[in-house]
């Protein structure tokens, strides 16, 4: 899978890209990470990205040519066809559901505005998508794109070893993970739980789901709304409710 970002700070998404699972996926060729400055393709001699906000009112806006010259550049780059995204508090928020589908393109591409946004004109001729990775401002879309990055990322075939992947199947089904150890296994912090030395890995299987379920339940019910439950996950989410108000 490649990946191009569009950013005012390509040193910094570099350096988000570059770092374990991810890096590791750059390194085996399992993905590729370019990255754009928009300043690179400004055409004045100041090289200016932004502009006053027609209106008046404070703060600038993310100049059309620059971006859209950008923009091209990266679709000319690969023969894929591009899905661009745009990450802004305005995008639709950003779940597994839809990461797992990002990472089954060919191509995606990130726009990481800064100051007040981009231009409306080139969102509505040039973005596919807007993202948002939760409800809070940031000062650019790039920790956006990194987490975008990340997430996509360590999907990609062979990007993750078995355990890690095993991890990703018990949270990639909707809901929380279960709680986790290692050693020492008597701490005075406590002991880890019996079962999971038991070499019983039905019954551990069982316990991790009633952990899950339960953690859901208490933590975010809205998940567990959400979600049809097998008859298993049904008598495991009652045993832990049982447990829980005992
Ligand atoms: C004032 O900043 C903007 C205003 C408009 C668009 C983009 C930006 C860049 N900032 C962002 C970007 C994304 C998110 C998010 N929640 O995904 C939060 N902030």
């Amino acid at each position: 899978m490649r990946i191009d970002v569009v950013t005012l700070f390509p040193d910094f998404m570099r350096q988000c890209a570059a770092v374990g699972v991810v890096g590791r996926a750059q390194q085996r060729e399992l993905l590729q990470v370019e990255t754009w400055n928009p300043r690179d393709f400004a055409t004045d001699n100041y090289r200016t990205v932004d502009g006053r906000t027609c209106g008046g009112g404070p703060g600038m806006v993310m100049l059309i040519e620059p971006l859209r010259a950008a923009l091209r550049a990266v679709r000319e780059a690969a023969p894929e066809p591009v899905h661009v995204i745009y990450l802004s508090p305005q995008g639709a928020r950003l779940t597994q559901d839809r990461v797992v589908s990002l990472a089954k393109m060919p191509r995606i591409a990130l726009l990481c505005g800064r100051y007040e946004g981009v231009d409306e004109r080139l969102l509505a001729h040039e973005v596919d998508e807007e993202l948002s990775i939760g409800d809070y401002v940031l000062s650019g879309g790039e920790l956006g794109a990194a987490v975008v990055i990340d997430a996509v990322g360590r999907l990609q075939d062979g990007a993750l070893n078995d355990a890690q992947s095993a991890q990703q199947d018990s949270f990639s089904d909707g809901l929380l993970d279960c709680p986790h150890y290692t050693k020492p296994v008597h701490d005075a912090l406590g002991d880890v739980p019996a079962v999971l030395l038991s070499g019983d890995h039905a019954a551990i299987r069982r316990w991790r789901l009633k952990q899950s379920l339960g953690r859901t339940w208490l933590r975010r019910p809205d998940l567990l709304a959400r979600r049809k439950l097998d008859a298993e996950s049904a008598v495991l989410l009652e045993e832990f409710r049982r447990d829980y108000l005992r």
